[in-house]
């Protein structure tokens, strides 16, 4: 059965990564994105916003909904502190097996548990079956349309804090803009926009932050 575009981005970053370091994966997986397959990981331009916004925050727990390949995910857990952990969420099996692979290459398997299943039953098990009391920081780049119920369990799940921060992907392309509506015209949220480029792509997109008020 020929191979999938997941499992060619992964083997392509077994043959020519360096084992153990995160930065090298990245590279990796950008080149391979940008010269050979375009994959939808958040890329090289919005990731240095994704850098900056985690760095800021300086989570003690994060949460990533949408893993797919695990690019994010190695991205995020290479700036997160000591003892800091990402729990990320992944509905689909195959993208899930890769993702794994991916963040046990890059050496970052330690601070991040892959959580598989759908969001909107995954978030309710946070508390009790993870261990969970508040996240300080969640990155949103799963389905779009899934933006918005998300962000609205996770308020009723009592799961952010007064500072929690949202990071929300592809505002533009593909766009969310229910989620948009939604938290821009939401008291307890203080958002910005920030522009960007599609990955790998000359094409707009932008990432919404969302800074949870209480
Ligand atoms: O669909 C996207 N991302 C979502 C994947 C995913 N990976 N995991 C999930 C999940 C995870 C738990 C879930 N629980 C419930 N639904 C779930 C869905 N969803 C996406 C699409 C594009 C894109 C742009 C232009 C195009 F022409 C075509 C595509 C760009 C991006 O940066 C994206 O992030
Ligand atoms: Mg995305």
């Amino acid at each position: 059965m020929n191979q999938s575009k997941e499992q060619r981005i992964l083997n392509f970053v077994l043959q020519n990564a360096v084992r153990g370091d995160p930065c090298s994966v990245l590279d990796t997986i950008d080149q391979y994105c940008s010269q050979k397959e375009w994959a939808m990981n958040v890329g090289n331009e919005k990731g240095l916003i994704l850098d900056k916004t985690v760095e800021e925050a300086n989570p003690s727990v994060a949460l990533e909904l949408g893993t797919y390949c695990g690019y994010s995910a190695v991205r995020i857990a290479r700036v997160l502190k000591a003892g800091a952990h990402l729990l990320t969420v992944e509905f689909n099996p195959e993208f899930a097996a890769i993702a794994k692979q991916m963040i046990e290459f890059a050496g970052v398997q330690d601070k991040v548990k892959l959580l598989e299943g759908p969001s909107e039953e995954i978030i309710p098990q946070l508390k009790k079956k993870y261990e969970v009391d508040t996240v300080d920081f969640v990155f949103l780049d799963h389905w779009k349309d899934r933006y918005t119920p998300d962000t609205i369990l996770l308020q009723e799940c009592n799961l952010l804090r007064k500072g929690s921060v949202l990071l929300a992907d592809n505002v533009i392309v593909p766009g969310a803009p229910e989620f948009l509506n939604y938290i821009r015209n939401n008291p307890h949220f203080q958002c910005t926009n920030y522009p960007s480029r599609l990955e790998y792509m000359k094409v707009a997109d932008a990432m919404e932050k969302a800074v949870f008020l209480g």
